[in-house]
């Protein structure tokens, strides 16, 4: 058989990532239950966006996914979640094995701002316990500044600060150090709500390109984002003072041009939220 032959079409490419399935999730702050047993399959190759208006609970799930939940005193949780079949949560498992697997991307960009954008990148090698000489720290910084879609803009200023970036930049510097420590999964707490449209169209570029690389798990206000980054998305409503819960989820398409339930409708057509 000839190499063409075996070669898949880039559709059928197999996906890097892990699947990651939330099942039956409650979350609490102190008695306040702001989730109620909330359940969804985020697979492989996907993007996934949480969608819903503010309050329903969505970035208390996004932080669920990697146990940031737990670093609010008064919070605590139920369900489980899955990482490949196996519970996050299941004693003795180790936080900072379960945060290198899932990365977290957040609404504001975070560079350590004096630190050099190389370092910047490698910065996450070092709590994960990872060694690396320095021709391997060089390749993998090439590598993940390549995977960020910012590699071009700043390969001859890789020793200048982290903080001197744009805001779309260091964005995607942001996004570049958490690729670095390898993850299955990342999370993207509304990535792009500090930053202008062309970075914002830039991010996108830069998330439709990692799909094959990492399972993509985000939160967005932006109707229009969601439909064009994700692939799968998830409707989180909380009603009347009840907890945030999942009203519907499904392939975005679905979700945008034929929802089953009017409130999603309603809800990507700008009537309310
Ligand atoms: N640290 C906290 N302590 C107490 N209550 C909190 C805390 N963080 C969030 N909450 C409450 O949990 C509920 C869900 O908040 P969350 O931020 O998850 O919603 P969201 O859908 O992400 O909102 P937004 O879209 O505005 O970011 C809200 O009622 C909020 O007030």
């Amino acid at each position: 058989m000839s190499t063409e032959e075996l070669a898949l079409p880039i559709d059928e490419e197999p996906f890097r990532g892990s699947e990651l399935e939330a099942v039956d999730v409650s979350a609490w702050f102190g008695d306040h239950k702001v989730l109620q047993r909330v359940s969804l399959v985020m697979t492989a190759g996907t993007v996934t966006a949480l969608i819903g208006p503010s309050g329903c609970g969505k970035s208390t799930f996004l932080r669920i996914l990697n146990r940031m939940h737990e670093l609010v005193p008064s919070a605590s949780l139920a369900g489980e979640v899955l990482l490949d079949g196996m519970d996050i949560y299941e004693p003795g498992k180790r936080i900072t094995e379960t945060r290198r697997r899932i990365g977290m991307v957040f609404q504001k960009p975070n560079p350590f701002p004096a630190m050099s954008i190389a370092d910047n990148v490698t910065a996450g090698l070092k709590l994960t316990g990872t060694k690396a000489s320095r021709a391997e720290k060089q390749d993998l910084v090439e590598e993940c500044l390549l995977k960020a879609g910012l590699w071009k803009e700043v390969r001859d200023r890789l020793k200048q600060p982290g903080g001197a970036l744009s805001g779309g930049q260091q964005q995607r510097l942001c996004i570049a150090r958490s690729l670095a420590v390898r993850p299955d999964v990342l999370l993207m707490d509304e990535p792009c709500s500090a930053l202008d449209p062309t970075s914002t169209r830039r991010i996108e570029e830069t998330i439709a390109e990692l799909r094959h690389e990492v399972t993509i798990v985000i939160v967005t206000h932006n109707m229009q984002q969601a439909a064009r980054v994700s692939q799968y998305c998830a409707f989180f409503l909380a009603e009347a003072g009840t907890p945030g819960q999942i009203v519907e989820a499904g392939p975005t398409k679905t979700m945008f041009e034929n929802p089953a339930d009017p409130r999603t409708f309603d809800y990507v057509n700008g009537r309310f939220g």
